[in-house]
């Protein structure tokens, strides 16, 4: 069986989906990653202005279903009640599912892989690697303030989630981050600072590879 990348580049996907050309551009993939409240959300608006990414938060993505009362709603409410991770499957089929639909080769995919789990299951399934990993390093204390500011009605914005999702950062996150260290993958950012002092680290990380080609 074909992995999601191979079906869209020989045109079965798009065949099933009455389309005729397959895609003729190599997929261009930036994990973006970063404990909550690092500022992902916000920089990843930026680089879609800038560099004209399709953005997938595998968080809205999961909140999407949610509110479309989908089978797997209540069981992902729970999760991101608690402060847990949905299993592996759920989430990348619903970025596989984004990923068919985009007539965009390049995706900033924010906020996944979460755990080593997600990012072999992405790896099985997908079939592709990240080329970037951009980590957004910034302070607990910083980014604790930042989601009990946030007011956006998020189930999760309460102290006492915010302190459950700092732990899973740090238990199954990090070893992700250092995972695609270790690859020589990873950009690692100081998300402190205005939103555009931060921006202005992330610019020239993509600027090298439009240059490139
Ligand atoms: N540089 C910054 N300085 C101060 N506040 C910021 C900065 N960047 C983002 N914020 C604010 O902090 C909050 C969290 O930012 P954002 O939603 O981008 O984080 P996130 O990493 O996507 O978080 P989550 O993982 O919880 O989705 C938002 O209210 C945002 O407006
Ligand atoms: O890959 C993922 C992404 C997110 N979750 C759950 O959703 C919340 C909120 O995610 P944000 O990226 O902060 O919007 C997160 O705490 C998890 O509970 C997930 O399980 N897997
Ligand atoms: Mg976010």
């Amino acid at each position: 069986r074909l992995n999601t990348w191979e079906s869209l580049t020989t045109g079965i996907a798009q065949q099933a989906k009455g389309v005729i050309a397959p895609k003729e551009k190599t997929p261009f993939i930036t994990f973006v990653l970063g404990g909550p409240g690092s500022g992902k959300g916000t920089q990843c608006i930026k680089i879609v202005e800038t560099f004209g990414f399709a953005h997938l938060s595998a968080g809205d993505l999961l909140r999407r279903e949610i509110a479309s009362k989908s089978a797997d709603g209540a069981m992902i409410l729970n999760t991101i009640k608690e402060g847990k991770i949905v299993p592996s499957q759920v989430t990348v089929k619903l970025i596989q599912k984004e990923m068919e639909l985009s007539d965009n080769h390049k995706f900033l995919i924010d906020g996944f892989p979460r755990t080593e789990e997600n990012r072999v299951s992405f790896e099985q399934i997908i079939g592709v690697e990240p080329n970037v990993v951009l980590f957004f390093d910034c302070p607990e204390e910083e980014m604790v303030k930042r989601v009990l500011n946030r007011n956006e009605g998020r189930v999760d914005d309460n102290l006492e989630t915010i302190k459950k999702r700092l732990t899973v950062f740090q238990a199954l996150s990090l070893p992700v981050i250092n995972y695609y260290s270790e690859k020589g993958k990873l950009y690692t950012i100081k998300a402190i600072g205005t939103e555009d002092e931060i921006f202005e680290q992330v610019r020239p990380i993509f600027a090298a590879f439009e240059t490139v080609g």
